[in-house]
């Protein structure tokens, strides 16, 4: 299905507001584009790097004529955003958003959401530890899955134009409904950045010396855990305090098989440990052989960053997918 839209505005332009602004541009989706944020600086550097064609500090008024919106800033921020843009969505139009979690995003934005207008969430499962305007690259997309999650009673149609629209960029779509969805990124994306802001936490406290040593013989091992622990604060934070039950929920599974683990280490049970190390290969090999990474980090990314670890390919439970 070919896909067009007259008018894309785009709420918050950060790393995926800016990724979403080149791709939809290169791929000749849109006609305009329409960007609002929230400080005047960030608004001023996104004029510069050219990313669209009109530019405000009220997001009302960037959504006025706009036939499709995605919402691109941190999730805490949607309820006054949608709050402010609901009277001025255009009938007809498609509302949408980036954001890492979804039950919230539809507890929040839903309520406000006029009739004539379809929300359809979404979640692109792709990104880096870079953020603003300057961080994002059309590329992003390309090979991950973007998630959407329609509440009952959206207009298929409409959800099929949104999943077209992110085929175009290069994502893989699948629908799933939001709690789903929150459950898999809890355990697959959530819990993961918690653990690097953990152990990255438990080396910035350690004494000054043994911390300089750390950091001068650190092994690719606690390096990755430095490049995803030096996300965006803000959008993390936000993460898991509107993710809160499910990341709960994972972590008291995640604690259990850590207690197990502590065990086996304590007892010197080898033959558990290496059962255990095993398995978990296999998960890699599985990803890799689902064509989700690449087994040689591709370095001719922006910023020399690896791509990120995907989750295992989602199980489809709800709805009907339609990856491409
Ligand atoms: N960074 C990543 O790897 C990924 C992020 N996401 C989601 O995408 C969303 C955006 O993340 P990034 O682009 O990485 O963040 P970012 O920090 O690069 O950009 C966020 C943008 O939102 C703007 N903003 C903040 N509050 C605002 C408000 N009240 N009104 C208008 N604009 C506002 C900021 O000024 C900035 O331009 C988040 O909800 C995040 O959960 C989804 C997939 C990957
Ligand atoms: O940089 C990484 O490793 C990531 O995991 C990027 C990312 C961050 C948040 C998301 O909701 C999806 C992808």
């Amino acid at each position: 299905m070919s896909v067009h839209f007259r008018k894309l505005a785009l709420i918050g332009i950060g790393l995926i507001g800016s990724s979403i602004a080149l791709a939809a541009r290169r791929q000749g989706l849109v006609d305009t584009i329409s960007i609002a944020t929230r400080r005047p600086e960030t608004l001023e550097e996104a004029r510069e790097l050219g990313l669209g064609d009109s530019y405000t500090l009220d997001a009302a008024e960037a959504v006025q004529g706009a036939d499709l919106v995605i919402l691109c800033a941190p999730v805490g921020a949607y309820e006054g955003i949608a709050r402010a843009i609901a009277p001025a969505l255009p009938s007809g139009a498609i509302l949408s958003d980036v954001g890492s979690v979804k039950a919230h995003v539809v507890k929040v934005v839903g309520p406000h959401v006029p009739a004539g207008v379809s929300f359809v969430p979404g979640h692109p499962i792709a990104g880096t530890e870079h953020s603003g305007p300057s961080a994002g690259f059309p590329e992003l997309f390309a090979n991950r899955w973007c998630v959407l999650t329609p509440v009952e009673g959206t207009d298929p149609v409409q959800t099929e134009k949104l999943a077209a629209f992110w085929r175009a960029m290069g994502s893989k779509v699948e629908t799933m409904d939001a709690a789903h969805h929150d459950m898999v990124l809890a355990i697959t994306s959530h819990i993961p950045h918690l653990i690097a802001y953990n152990i990255v936490g438990t080396v910035a406290d350690l004494e000054t010396a043994t911390k300089s040593e750390v950091i001068k013989f650190s092994a690719s091992g606690f390096r990755d855990f430095t490049r995803i622990a030096a996300s965006d604060p803000v959008m993390w934070r936000d993460i898991f305090l509107t993710n809160r039950d499910a990341v709960l929920e994972m972590l008291g599974r995640f604690s259990e098989d850590l207690s197990a683990l502590q065990r086996h280490v304590r007892t010197g049970d080898g033959a558990a440990l290496e059962a255990m190390f095993t398995r978990t290969r296999a998960i890699r090999r599985s990803i890799i052989d689902a064509g989700q990474e690449t087994a040689a980090p591709d370095f001719g990314r922006p910023h020399d960053t690896p791509p990120e670890p995907e989750p295992v390919p989602l199980v489809r439970e709800h709805g009907g997918g339609d990856d491409a």
